[in-house]
């Protein structure tokens, strides 16, 4: 039993002020706190008023992780509240500032496993000590090589595993005490930061890739044994390492990579969401990716699987798709594609200018998209020509560009809806506020993964379920369907976050059902909806 300061530190346990007069006394506290005792409502609100207050969201954020490093509940408390407005303060976008200065505003190091390629032999010490004895259902692991699309940060990456871990309990209630943040530091390629003495990471480059790949198998197993009934998270991993992992575990594990499979799963719906709309078919879609990354290629997969769903066959479904990245449009016959690539890149025969369709601009002109997809880091990359151009081949254009922080994005709602005169269907990474224009207010979906990993996450946990399988990703984009009205004016592809918590519930449902449905489930889900609900925590004392 924790006493006095010990228990202060302890952010699971700590209620500051909220400790009654008799936790006072059974807990040696009397004296060392101020004699006025609070709930939580009043702490909530003083915190609310105190973040209203601070003129940047830089200082909110600043603010909120003290909350979050001293009292977890106390923050989620807040944090569901006010879900919307504080989202883009934790998450994205103010996510980035806190990787790119983490050094400077490291404040205490947030219950995360710091685990170092020099070290591997210390990886379970290292473990063990985060997790404190703590049971962990949950962990979001980065190897920090390719951060939203700011690039790699090293051992400062590790705040998104804490930020995508935080938006898991405001939206789904997984429960903070069992979930464990992870950055595995492999080294870093930003030479500024190994020339940093202030960098608190490795000071040296990312090791070869064998020694990588024996590292983040040795963390894998390492992990699964210790707790065996965890859902693994990976983030933001490098274009040449993150499917090669996935495909590697995600016949053995319950693992999951949200940049692939989270991307994937928020644009499909989007894209239904938009078609429910316009009121076309998927079938009838030209699909275009800008940026046939990780997450480019993830969702390319993701539409292209729906598609084999809705009864296409593989060659009619690839031949709806249409992948651009540096090269331009991609080709079969290049030697730089990767394996994701691959299966979508084109025969030059197909076109009479195939040697001109270097660009984004000239592969609209050849293919007219329907539908086009931003995840190239490439910030303003769909310009007014090339938005206009596509919009003059298709009634409702479909376009996300949803490459994150906010500067990198291809294009603001804002400019796609007054390009297309209202009739884009936009969706954007960070948050939109609504597009006045000639007296219609355009409601922007968020396209952004954590729309549905802290739903699916949920699902899978509540069930136990043994692997994560496509079906059970399928389901999940289809379940956020009918949440918005598709006939009312300005009607956005995607649920609002404010409705966060409500539709995580609803996509956990599904996800948990599925899971039974194929056998999968290792709990108890005779109820599914009382399975699920019995693993949502409450940010009460
Ligand atoms: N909204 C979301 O939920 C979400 C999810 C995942 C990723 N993203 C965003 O997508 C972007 C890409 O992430 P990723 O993980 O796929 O990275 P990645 O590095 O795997 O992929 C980026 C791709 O874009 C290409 N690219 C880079 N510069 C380009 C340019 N100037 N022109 C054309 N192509 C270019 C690269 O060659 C690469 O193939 C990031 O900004 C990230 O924040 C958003
Ligand atoms: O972190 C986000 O905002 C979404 C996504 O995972 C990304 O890498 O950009
Ligand atoms: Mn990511």
């Amino acid at each position: 039993m924790k006493t006095g300061y010990d228990l202060l530190n302890d952010p699971f346990l700590n209620k500051g002020t909220a400790f009654t007069e008799e936790e006072r006394a059974k807990y040696g506290l009397v004296g060392i706190l101020p004699p006025t005792v609070r709930t939580i409502e009043e702490q909530a609100k003083e915190v609310y008023e105190n973040i209203e207050e601070k003129a940047s969201a830089s200082e909110k954020r600043h603010y909120l992780m003290n909350i979050f490093s001293r009292n977890r509940t106390l923050f989620f408390h807040v944090f569901k509240q006010h879900v919307a407005e504080l989202m883009p303060i934790i998450y994205d976008p103010g996510i980035a500032e806190s990787i790119r200065e983490y050094s400077k505003f490291l404040i205490t190091p947030q219950n995360a496993a710091y685990l170092s390629v020099d070290h591997p032999e210390q990886m379970e010490e290292a473990i063990r000590n985060a997790a404190a004895g703590r049971d962990i259902d949950l962990i979001v692991v980065t190897d920090a090589e390719a951060i939203l699309g700011i690039g790699d940060w090293g051992s400062n990456g590790v705040s998104i595993s804490i930020g995508k871990l935080m938006v898991y309990t405001g939206a789904a209630g997984l429960d903070p005490k069992r979930v464990l943040p992870v950055v595995l530091d492999a080294g870093t390629n930003r030479q500024s930061l190994i020339g940093d003495s202030g960098y608190v990471g490795l000071h040296h480059k990312r090791v070869d890739d064998a020694t990588y790949y024996a590292f983040v198998d040795k963390f894998v197993a390492l992990v699964e044994k210790m707790f065996p009934r965890l859902y693994l998270h990976f983030e933001d991993f490098g274009r040449g390492h993150a499917a090669k992992l996935l495909d590697k575990y995600v016949h053995q594990y319950p693992v999951f990579n949200d940049d692939i499979e989270g991307t994937g799963i928020i644009c499909l719906a989007g894209i239904l969401g938009g078609l429910n709309i316009s009121g076309e078919k998927l079938a009838d879609q030209t699909y275009m990716c800008f940026g046939a990354g990780t997450a480019g290629c993830g969702i390319a997969k993701r539409i292209y699987q729906e598609m084999l769903d809705q009864g296409l066959s593989e060659k009619d479904a690839r031949d709806h798709f249409y992948l651009v990245d540096r090269q331009g449009l991609l080709f079969d016959d290049m030697d730089d594609l990767t394996p994701e690539q691959k299966p979508f890149a084109r025969k030059r025969s197909e076109f009479s200018n195939a040697a001109e369709l270097t660009s984004l601009e000239a592969a609209v002109k050849a293919i007219h998209p329907t539908i086009l997809v931003g995840t190239s880091t490439k910030g303003g990359a769909f310009t007014e020509d090339i938005v206009k151009e596509m919009a003059a081949h298709t009634k409702r254009p479909i376009i996300f560009p949803i490459s994150n922080p906010t500067e990198l994005a291809e294009a603001t709602a804002a400019d796609l809806i007054r390009w297309t005169d209202g009739r884009a269907l936009v969706a954007t990474g960070v948050p939109s506020a609504p597009v006045e224009y000639k007296g219609v207010s355009y409601e922007i979906g968020q396209a952004n993964n954590a729309l549905i990993y802290p739903g699916l996450g949920l699902g899978v946990i509540a069930s136990g379920a043994k692997l994560l399988t496509d079906e059970m990703i399928s389901v999940a984009a289809h379940s956020i369907g009918g949440i918005v009205d598709p006939g009312e004016a300005g009607a956005a592809v995607l649920p609002p976050v404010s409705k966060l918590d409500q539709f995580s519930e609803t996509v956990a449902f599904a996800v948990a059902r599925e899971a039974k449905e194929e056998g999968l489930n290792r709990n108890d889900c005779t109820d599914v909806e009382a399975c699920v609900k019995s693993f949502k925590w409450e940010p009460v004392y």
